[in-house]
Order: structure tokens, then C-alpha cells, then sequence
């Protein structure tokens, strides 16, 4: 009765589907990338990544994640190259983790998972007028993956994981101003492509995924300030701490995944 209880207050993927069908469409992400069935594509460029140090606002809790969102009025940070015909505007970055030990990341490589995934958000602002008409557009949006695993700790996620004491609950925001987030990337730019989705409903068929193979390390204590953030609000009276805030691996249904190295 509890499981069927948990079910219903805390939907998990695999409710989605109820209430938004296209959790079984056909460019579903993440999926499991097997590097050895990855197409290398000499015709590839390397991405390109020009972050701005000050278009981040602020960081909050949306009850699923930690976001840092940054000002996407103009073209100051954006991303290009790669497999995209056009630069896409940085919109927001966040996490997926797990409850402890190396799960928690939604893409992984021949079944491996990581211990978190950092997702960084772009939208087509060549094509489209904003964020909420790039969503849903099948070349609408870009989205930067690196894996983070358990090591050293990371000098660059010292400033977040230290700020997420002011959004330990859902619905709770505080200003995050001049973060440039390429100090969260591998020194490789090697990646992984392919066509999907967002992970988390309303899961729009609207992203081209650019998965970076060279994870960032990370110490377990920084691991452990993630963990002490909740899906729950402040006012509710049952505490849900975040963790596993990750969505398991989809059908591939014969797309390709290229990758710009060998
Ligand atoms: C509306 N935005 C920015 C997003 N909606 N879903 C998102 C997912 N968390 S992900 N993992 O980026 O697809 S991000
Ligand atoms: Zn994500």
C-alpha cells in the first residue's frame, strides 16, 4: 500500500506516460551509448563554447533539481559547432544524481552509469523568438551533458555546492551572479550525438544531445551537499530528500549516435 501510496504522491518515470504520451515516442532520451556502435563522423566539428562571465542570475530549486538559470537576452553565452547549424543561447544549467555510490547520471556508457550528469540547456535563438518556442521545436534545443564521478574534489563546483544551503527546499531561489560554467568542463571536448529528448516531462522530442566521453571529478563530500537538498517545499510536512532525481536509459529505435572521435 506504502509503494502504491509513494507512487501516487511521487510519480516516477515510468507514470509519465499517463499524462504525456510521447515518454513512448521515438526520440526519447537519455539512452545507453555504446561507444563501439557510435558512427565517428570525420565531418564532425569540435563544439564551441563561448560563455560570457556575466549572464548568471540566480540558482533555485525547482523540486527537481538545482538550477542556475543565466540571462539569455542576447547571444553573449552560447554554444556552437558541433552538430548544430546555428549557435544556441545558454539557458539554464542543472543536475541529476543518485542516493549514493556511482548511479545517479541518466545517460551511460556499455551500462556504466556515473555518480551525477550535469546537463547545460540551450535554445535555437536563430530560429526561434524564446525559450518556450525553442522547447518544442524538433531543432528547438541543445543540450550539453557532462558526467561528474567520484574523485578529487572539483575547484569549479566549490561555488555551487556552497550555495546550496539557500535552496535546501523546493520553490526556494538566491541570487548566483557571475558563474561561468566552463569551469565544469573535462579539458576533452570529445562527445557523443545524437537526436532526443528532454528528460523530465514535458519530455519534447527537441534536443540534439551533445554528450561529453571524459567525466569531470568530483569529492563525495560535494556529492553529499546535493543530497541534502529536497523535493519537498519548506511548508509541506513530509521532508523527501533529492536524490535520484535521474530518468533511466530509452529505446534507441535505430537512431544513430556519432561521435567526433575514434
Ligand atoms: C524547461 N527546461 C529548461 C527543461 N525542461 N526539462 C529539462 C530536463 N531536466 S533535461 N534533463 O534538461 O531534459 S530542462
Ligand atoms: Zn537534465
Amino acid at each position: 500500500i506504502a509503494f502504491l501510496i509513494a507512487l501516487h504522491v511521487f510519480p516516477g518515470p515510468s507514470a509519465w506516460s499517463k499524462d504525456y504520451p510521447i515518454a513512448e515516442g521515438p526520440r526519447q532520451s537519455p539512452i545507453n551509448i555504446v561507444p563501439d556502435e557510435a558512427v565517428y563522423d570525420a565531418n564532425l566539428p569540435p563544439i564551441s563554447l563561448n560563455y560570457d562571465n556575466c549572464t548568471s542570475i540566480n540558482i533555485s530549486n525547482n523540486g527537481h533539481s538545482v538550477v542556475v538559470e543565466f540571462d539569455d537576452a542576447d547571444d553573449r553565452s552560447v554554444i556552437q559547432g558541433g552538430p548544430l547549424n546555428n549557435a544556441y543561447r545558454l539557458k539554464q544549467f542543472h543536475f541529476h544524481w543518485g542516493g549514493k555510490g556511482c548511479h545517479g547520471s541518466e545517460h551511460t556508457v556499455s551500462g556504466k552509469t556515473y555518480t551525477s550528469e550535469l546537463h547545460l540547456v540551450h535554445w535555437n535563438a536563430a530560429r526561434y523568438g524564446s525559450f518556450g518556442e525553442a522547447v518544442a521545436a524538433s531543432d528547438g534545443l541543445a543540450v550539453l551533458g557532462v558526467f561528474l564521478e567520484i574523485g578529487d574534489e572539483h575547484r569549479g563546483l566549490h561555488k555551487i555546492t556552497d550555495a546550496l544551503y539557500m535552496v535546501k527546499f523546493k520553490g526556494t531561489v538566491a541570487d548566483f551572479r557571475d558563474f561561468n560554467p566552463k569551469c565544469l568542463l573535462p579539458r576533452s571536448l570529445g562527445y557523443w550525438t545524437y537526436p532526443g529528448s528532454l528528460t523530465t516531462p514535458p519530455l519534447y522530442e527537441s534536443v540534439t544531445w551533445i554528450v561529453l566521453a571524459e567525466p569531470i571529478e568530483v569529492s563525495e563530500k560535494q556529492m553529499g551537499k546535493f543530497r541534502t537538498l529536497l523535493f519537498s517545499g519548506e511548508e509541506e510536512e513530509v521532508r523527501k530528500r533529492m536524490e535520484n532525481n535521474f530518468r533511466p536509459p530509452q529505446p534507441l529505435n535505430g537512431r544513430a549516435v556519432r561521435s567526433n572521435f575514434q
